[in-house]
């Protein structure tokens, strides 16, 4: 486990923002278990939710607005999270750069904390200028059930791993359960059953 930044003896403390970037097609529990961790862990101030606009590497990826009351409802009670709507106001394919970039903008007096899945976090190298991410934010990759974290390829003090309790829950399976009839009761919270239920949300996914 790589250390995250200390802050500087004798400098106030600088506010410590975590981003959970996400598809959230639903948000489920092991997204809001990943987050609280992080926010546990590293003594952040806020978590901001960010859905993604239009996520590239994706398809059949439902309507943003519906993405984002879902993410809103699933972080309300919690006073830490917060739902931002940078990626999907920007237009265009979403890009973690363009991300950072823009909450960097919006806090100069921040530290960054991009949150990420073991599995998405493999990813990092084929992302739009990943060369470049390091210097905006640090990283944490959470550990997710049924996938192996290999960073050994990532710079090691930029990235940090915290071991979560393990939630075998995806949003994909989240999916393929309201297809099928299956009930998403307490793998998703209560008002974002409720909010599939009313807007006939994946009733065609098989
Ligand atoms: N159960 C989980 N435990 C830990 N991290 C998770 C979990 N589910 C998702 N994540 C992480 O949350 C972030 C957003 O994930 P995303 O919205 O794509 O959900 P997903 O469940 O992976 O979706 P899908 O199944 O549609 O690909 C990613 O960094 C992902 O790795
Ligand atoms: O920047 C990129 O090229 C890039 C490629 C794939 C995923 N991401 C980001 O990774 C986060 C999780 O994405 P996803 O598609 O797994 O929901 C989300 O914040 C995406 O914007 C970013």
């Amino acid at each position: 486990m790589t250390a995250a930044p200390e802050a500087i003896p004798g400098q106030p403390r600088r506010p410590r923002i975590g981003i959970m970037g996400g598809t959230f097609d639903p948000i489920h529990h092991g997204h809001l278990v990943a987050a609280s961790e992080v926010a546990q862990f590293f003594d952040l101030d806020t978590v901001l939710f960010v859905p993604t606009g239009s996520p590239w590497q994706k398809t059949d990826v439902t309507e943003a607005e519906h993405r984002y009351l879902m993410t809103v409802i699933a972080t309300a009670s919690n006073p830490r999270f917060t739902v931002s709507r940078v990626d999907i106001d920007r237009g265009g394919p979403t890009y973690t750069i363009d991300t950072l970039r823009d909450l960097a903008a919006a806090n100069p007096d921040a530290d960054l904390f991009f949150i990420s899945g073991a599995d998405a976090i493999a990813q990092i190298l084929g992302w739009k200028d990943s060369e470049e991410l390091w210097s905006l934010a640090h990283f944490v990759a959470v550990s997710r059930p049924g996938h192996t974290l290999a960073i050994s390829a990532l710079p090691r003090q930029d990235v940090s791993y915290l071991e979560v309790p393990a939630l075998a829950i995806s949003s994909t399976d989240c999916r393929g359960r309201v297809g099928r009839g299956f009930p998403v009761w307490y793998l998703v919270p209560d008002g974002v059953v409720q909010y599939i239920t009313k807007h006939h949300l994946y009733r065609s996914v098989e």
